[in-house]
């Protein structure tokens, strides 16, 4: 178990964390608190059958199961969705001395279920295009009956911020470029669709559109830009 997490914390989507962090990490190992790994973007009841429909779709061209975590040999991987990133890292394991113990990933920091933000997303590695399934609920919304647009902005930072930590490992977002085209209804299913543009240096630029389900419609337009960083300039 141990030597499982000390590989899990050694690396970031597979990039090296430093040496420093890793000692002190390490040395945290032996005063943690053990928190089970939940997945929120497993489906729940408060999904509608159109977002169970399009899960479905994409969970069927998976690479693994999601349940019996069995080989397939789809091109697509269903992303799991913690409450606290650093739990991701360390195998269900948060450093509480190291970082605030009661932080949890803003979109999924309410429990209701379908109250905030529901979503799942699937990345494909070898297109480098992550698409997130996502149906806004009743307390997010801006203008009546839609959905605000600072919610919008949110997951498509989270979405294009988890593209670029797959691509790049460890990024802050450091520009948001947003187009509101059209509002998008509470309670609706939205797909945000990502893409890589190009990577120059410590840059990754990221696209990114939100349309209805059909794609027939588009609601939002983005680019996003992340500048990767050394994971410990955020710890200090
Ligand atoms: C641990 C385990 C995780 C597990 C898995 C997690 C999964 C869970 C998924 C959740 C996903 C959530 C994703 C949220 C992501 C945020 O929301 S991050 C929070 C918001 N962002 C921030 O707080 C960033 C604040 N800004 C900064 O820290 C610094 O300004 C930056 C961006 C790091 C850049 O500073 P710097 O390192 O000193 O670099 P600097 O030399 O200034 O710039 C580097 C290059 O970028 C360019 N640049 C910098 N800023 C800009 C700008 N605003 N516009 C244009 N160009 C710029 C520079 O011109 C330069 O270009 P070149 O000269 O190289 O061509």
């Amino acid at each position: 178990m141990l030597a499982h997490i000390a590989r899990r914390i050694g690396h970031f989507h597979g990039h090296q964390i430093s040496s420093a962090i890793l000692r002190r990490m390490r040395a945290s190992l032996k005063t943690i608190n053990p928190i089970s790994l939940q997945d929120f973007s497993q489906p729940n009841p408060s999904w509608s059958p159109e977002m169970r429909k399009f899960y479905d779709h994409y969970n069927a061209q998976c690479d693994t199961d999601t349940e019996t975590y069995e080989n397939k040999t789809g091109p697509w991987r269903k992303l799991p969705s913690y409450n606290r990133s650093i739990k991701h890292a360390t195998g269900g394991i948060y450093i509480s001395k190291l970082i605030q113990a009661k932080a949890r990933l803003f979109t999924r920091s309410v429990n209701e279920q379908g109250a905030t933000f529901e979503y799942v997303a699937f990345f494909n590695k070898e297109e480098k295009i992550c698409i997130c399934l996502f149906q806004p609920g009743h307390l997010l919304e801006g203008a009546p009956g839609h959905v605000h647009g600072g919610a919008i902005a949110t997951m498509i930072d989270t979405v294009t911020g988890t593209l670029a930590g797959y691509l790049s490992g460890p990024s802050v977002t450091a520009n948001l470029n947003i187009n509101y085209r059209s509002p998008v209804p509470l309670g609706s299913v939205v797909i945000i669709h990502c893409a890589l543009d190009r990577i120059e240096g410590r840059k990754t630029f990221i696209t990114c559109k939100v349309t209805s389900t059909d794609e027939s419609k588009v609601y939002t337009e983005a680019t996003v830009l992340f500048v990767s960083i050394k994971l410990g300039s955020l710890f200090g």
